[in-house]
Order: C-alpha cells, then sequence, then structure tokens
C-alpha cells in the first residue's frame, strides 16, 4: 500500500495556530495543483462524523492539546493513498507537531523535500485567531484555547523546524505580510523543488 507513496513530493507545512498556514495551502493547490491535507481538518471531520473516536478527539482538541501521534498519521496515511493516483504532490498542513510525529511519518510514509515554516508574531497569530473566531465555529478559536495551543506550538513544534534545518529543508517564510507578498515567497520555495 504504502509503496503508491514512494516517490511523491511531500511538503510540510508548519507554524503557529493562526499563522497562516491554511490560506497560503489555498494558494499553492490553485497554483500548483497539490492535494492539501489538513491534519486538523481530518480531524475535525472525524469529529463531525459523530463517531465514538470523534467524541474522544473533540475533548482532546477543546483542550489545545495534540491527539495521539498514531491516529492523526493513519488519517494523514489514508487521505494521501486515496489520492496517490492523481496527486502531483502533497501539503501535509499542520504536521508534524513535535519530532517524534515527524519521525514516524518518515518511517510510515516518506521523506519530505521541503518544509515551508510560516512565521508570525505570537500577537498576530492570537489577533488573527480571535477574529476567526467570530465566525469560524470551532471550538478551539477562544482565548483560553489559543493561549494553550500558542504554549504548545513553542514548546513542542519549534523543535521540528531545527530538526529539519539541519537537513536544509526548511525555507522561512514571513506571514506578517499581506497574503499575496507571503505568497510570492512561497512560490520561489516550491519553484526550486521542480
Ligand atoms: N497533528 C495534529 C494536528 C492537530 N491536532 C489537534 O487539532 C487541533 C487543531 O489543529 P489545527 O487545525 O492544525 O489548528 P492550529 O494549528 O491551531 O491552527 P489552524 O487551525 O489555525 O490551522 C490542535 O489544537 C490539536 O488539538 C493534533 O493533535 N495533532
Ligand atoms: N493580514 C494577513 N492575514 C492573514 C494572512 N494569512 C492568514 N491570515 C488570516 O489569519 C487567519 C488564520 O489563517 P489560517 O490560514 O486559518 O491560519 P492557520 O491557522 O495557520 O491555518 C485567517 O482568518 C486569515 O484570514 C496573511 O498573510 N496576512
Ligand atoms: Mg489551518
Amino acid at each position: 500500500m504504502a509503496d503508491k507513496l514512494k516517490d511523491a513530493k511531500i511538503v510540510f507545512v508548519v507554524g503557529g495556530p493562526g499563522s497562516g498556514k491554511g490560506t497560503q495551502c489555498e494558494k499553492i493547490v490553485a497554483k500548483y495543483g497539490y492535494t492539501h491535507l489538513s491534519s486538523g481538518d481530518l480531524l475535525r471531520a472525524e469529529v463531525a462524523s459523530g463517531s465514538e473516536r470523534g467524541k474522544q478527539l473533540q475533548a482532546i482538541m477543546q483542550k489545545g492539546e495534540l491527539v495521539p501521534l498514531d491516529t492523526v498519521l493513519d488519517m494523514i496515511k489514508e487521505a494521501m493513498i486515496a489520492k496517490a493516483d492523481v496527486s502531483k504532490g502533497y501539503l501535509i498542513d499542520g504536521y508534524p507537531r513535535e519530532v517524534k510525529q515527524g519521525e514516524e511519518f518518515e518511517k510510515k510514509i516518506g521523506a519530505p523535500a521541503l518544509l515551508l515554516y510560516v512565521d508570525a508574531k505570537a500577537e498576530t497569530m492570537v489577533k488573527r485567531l480571535m477574529k476567526r473566531g467570530e465566525t469560524s465555529g470551532r471550538a478551539d478559536d477562544n482565548e483560553e484555547t489559543i493561549k494553550k495551543r500558542l504554549d504548545l506550538y513553542y514548546k513542542a513544534t519549534e523543535p521540528v523546524i531545527a530538526y529539519y534545518e539541519k537537513r536544509g529543508i526548511v525555507r522561512k517564510i514571513n506571514s506578517e505580510l499581506p497574503v499575496d507578498e507571503v505568497f510570492a515567497i512561497v512560490e520561489k520555495a516550491i519553484d526550486e523543488l521542480k
């Protein structure tokens, strides 16, 4: 099964909550036809299905904590395999959240060619999430959970960036700029891949 993914072009999209990962991924999809897999969206779909597993996930996500590694990884892998015949490449958005998640991904699926590090100040991220929370309907877009998500990001996810920097595949994107200017930097990084 995993053979299907052997030569897949894989891009990790990493950054704090509200940094603009999803926004940039949409633009990459429109221009390059990559398959966008947001780990958070996959988890929210499971919650929305009302399954027993979904109920457990909801409780964890509402607290801003990380769901068990295998759960997310299995979902991503399944979704990747489903698109393997048509996909030009994969944007893995919001994953890995910790170094261990990256290691397991590489064992079970493959190595990333690029890590897009979407970088914004904490203050900017909080502002964007509070604004998004007005309309997103997301249970975790509230002040208390946002704070926990940020803390966990700095503690668990920033080390992921250092880990891949040693391999020379990190491209840091300043997402304080307007969306289109951010995308101009993103395009350069994606173009280098071809
Ligand atoms: N690999 C992942 C991805 C997501 N989550 C859970 O799903 C929640 C929402 O994830 P995501 O949508 O990626 O949220 P953020 O990164 O906070 O940012 P955004 O929604 O703004 O993209 C996280 O807080 C966490 O509880 C997780 O445990 N493991
Ligand atoms: N000003 C500005 N706002 C942005 C930018 N990128 C995203 N946003 C806004 O910030 C919020 C969070 O963006 P999203 O893509 O969901 O971020 P994610 O949490 O990293 O996936 C959204 O409401 C966007 O409209 C950007 O580059 N500039
Ligand atoms: Mg997102």
